[in-house]
C-alpha cells in the first residue's frame, strides 16, 4: 500500500510483497521520477538518498502507486530538451565547484539516471572543466552558426552559469537561445535554490520545461576588471565593460564577504564560508562604504539618489529570492520574474548587522526591519567614492569586479539570453 499526498513532504510506503522490505519514508525532495515497468501496474520509483546515507541513484519498485504520485512523476520518454533527435546535449561538470563533488555526482547519480531513460554517452558530450577558460570554449562551440538547438546540463555553481551567459554569442533569433538545466553543485546555488523550491533539481531536469531566464546587464566604468579567486590575478571585462547576470549584483558587505571567502581555506567550509567571512568583515568595526546609490523606480524615467546616509553598508540588487537555500534575501522575488529588488542598509553596529542577517535566514524577515530599504527597482547605479581597492569590489553572480577609483556600475533588467528548465509546484 502506498500513500502519497502531493502537499506533504514525504512519500510513505509499505512496499508490496517481494519488492522490498520494511516501511520506508522518502522525502519528496529526493523523488526524481516514476518509470512504468513492463509488469502491469508496476512502476520504478527513481530517487536519491540524503548524501550522508546511501550515495547514488536509488530504485524502488512500487505496485499500484497512488494516482497523485503517478500524475506528478510519471515519465516514460525523455522531454525534447533531453532528446538527442531534437537537441545537441552538452553536460558541463565544474570540477572545482563547491566542495568538489560535481564529478562524483555525475557518475553516481546523473549518468545512471539518464541511462535509465536510454540516454548514454554518445547521445551527449561530457565536458569537465580543466581551467577557468573551459566554459568560454564550450560557449563558443555551442553558439557557433548553423548548430542545431543546444541543451546544456550544468553541474556547477552560479559563477559558471554567469560565465556561460557572458561567453555565448547572442543568438540570431530568440528561439535559438540555448536551454540550460541546473544541477546545483556550487556553494550558494542561489538560482537553483530560488527556482527549485517546488521541484528538486533532478526532477526538474526530467519533468521541467524550458522558460526564459530573465537577466540584468551591469555596465561598469572603463578600467573596471575582474579579480580572480585567491587574488591570483586580474582579467579584463568585455570591450563594452558590460556583464550579463541573472542572480545578484552587490557592493559593500555582501561583495566583500563573497570575495574574501573565495580561498581554498574558506571553501573547505562549504556554504558556511560566507558566514565565516561575514564575521571577519565586521571586525574591528563595520566599514562605511562611501558613494552615491541611486535607483530608477518602476514606471519612472529618472534616477533618484537614496536619501542619507552617504556611508552605505549593504547595497544589493537581486532577481532571485534566495542566495542560499536558507538565506532568503528577497522574499517578494518570484521565480523567473523580470524584476530587480534592492536590499540596502546603512552602516550599523556589528550586533545589529548580525541581527538583520539572521532575519534573512529566518525566511526573509529582514525586509520588514525599519533600517532596511527593500523595494522593486528598474535600475540601480552605484558611484563609488573610495580610495582603497578592497572597498571598490562589486559582486556579480559570484564573480568579483573592481571598479576604478571614482568609477561606477549601473544595472538594468534586460531580455534573457538563455532558457532554463523549470517546473511549477
Ligand atoms: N579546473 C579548473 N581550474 C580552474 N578554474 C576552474 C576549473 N573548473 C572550474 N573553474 C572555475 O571555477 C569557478 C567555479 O564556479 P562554479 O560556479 O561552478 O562553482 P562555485 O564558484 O563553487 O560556486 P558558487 O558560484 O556557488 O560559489 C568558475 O569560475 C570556473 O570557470
Amino acid at each position: 500500500m502506498t500513500t502519497f499526498n502531493g502537499r506533504s513532504s514525504t512519500l510513505s510506503f509499505s512496499p508490496s510483497p517481494g519488492l522490498s522490505d520494511g516501511t520506508n519514508l522518502i522525502p519528496t525532495s529526493q523523488i526524481i521520477s516514476l518509470i512504468p515497468s513492463p509488469t502491469a501496474d508496476g512502476y520504478t520509483l527513481l530517487h536519491t538518498h540524503a548524501p550522508e546515507s546511501l550515495p547514488g541513484l536509488q530504485k524502488t519498485l512500487l505496485v499500484a502507486p497512488p494516482a497523485a504520485l503517478i500524475s506528478r512523476y510519471n515519465l516514460s520518454t525523455l522531454p525534447p530538451h533531453l532528446d538527442p533527435a531534437v537537441v545537441d546535449i552538452s553536460v558541463v561538470i565544474s570540477a572545482g565547484s563547491g566542495t568538489g563533488k560535481a564529478l562524483a555526482y555525475w557518475s553516481d547519480v546523473v549518468q545512471p539516471l539518464l541511462a535509465e531513460y536510454g540516454l548514454h554517452e554518445g547521445s551527449y558530450i561530457v565536458h569537465t572543466t580543466t581551467s577557468a577558460d573551459t566554459i568560454h570554449e564550450i560557449a563558443t562551440e555551442i553558439s557557433a552558426d548553423g548548430k542545431p538547438p543546444q541543451s546544456v546540463i550544468l553541474l556547477s555553481g552560479d559563477t559558471l552559469l554567469f560565465e556561460l551567459l557572458n561567453s555565448l554569442k547572442p543568438p540570431s533569433l530568440p528561439q535559438r537561445r540555448p536551454t540550460v538545466s541546473l544541477l546545483p553543485l556550487g556553494t550558494g546555488n542561489a538560482l537553483s535554490a530560488s527556482l527549485s523550491k517546488s521541484s528538486p533539481p533532478l526532477s526538474t531536469l526530467l519533468l521541467g520545461t524550458p522558460r526564459t531566464l530573465p537577466g540584468f546587464k551591469a555596465t561598469f566604468s572603463p578600467g573596471a576588471h575582474f579579480v580572480l579567486p585567491n587574488s591570483t590575478g586580474t582579467k579584463p571585462l568585455p570591450p563594452d565593460n558590460a556583464l550579463h547576470g541573472s542572480v545578484v549584483l552587490s557592493w559593500g558587505f555582501h561583495a566583500s564577504l563573497v570575495a574574501d571567502s573565495d580561498t581554498a581555506a574558506y571553501r573547505e567550509n562549504g556554504s558556511s564560508r560566507f558566514q565565516l567571512a561575514a564575521r571577519a568583515n565586521l571586525l574591528p568595526e563595520p566599514h562605511g562604504y562611501k558613494g552615491v546609490v541611486s535607483t530608477i523606480l518602476p514606471g519612472r524615467d529618472i534616477w533618484g539618489a537614496l536619501p542619507a546616509p552617504t556611508q552605505h553598508f549593504y547595497t544589493l540588487a537581486t532577481m532571485v529570492s534566495n542566495l542560499e537555500e536558507t538565506f532568503c534575501i528577497s522574499p517578494a522575488s518570484e521565480p523567473l520574474a523580470s524584476t530587480l529588488h534592492l536590499v540596502h542598509f546603512p552602516v550599523l553596529p556589528p550586533t545589529e548587522v548580525m541581527r538583520v542577517m539572521a532575519m534573512a535566514y529566518d525566511g526573509g524577515k529582514h525586509v520588514t526591519d525599519p533600517q532596511v530599504r527593500y523595494e522593486c527597482v528598474r535600475g540601480l547605479r552605484v558611484e563609488i567614492e573610495e580610495e582603497e581597492e578592497r572597498w571598490r569590489r562589486v559582486c556579480v553572480d559570484g564573480a568579483i569586479v573592481v571598479v576604478p577609483a571614482g568609477g561606477r556600475v549601473e544595472v538594468e533588467v534586460v531580455p534573457g539570453v538563455v532558457d532554463v528548465v523549470y517546473r511549477e509546484g
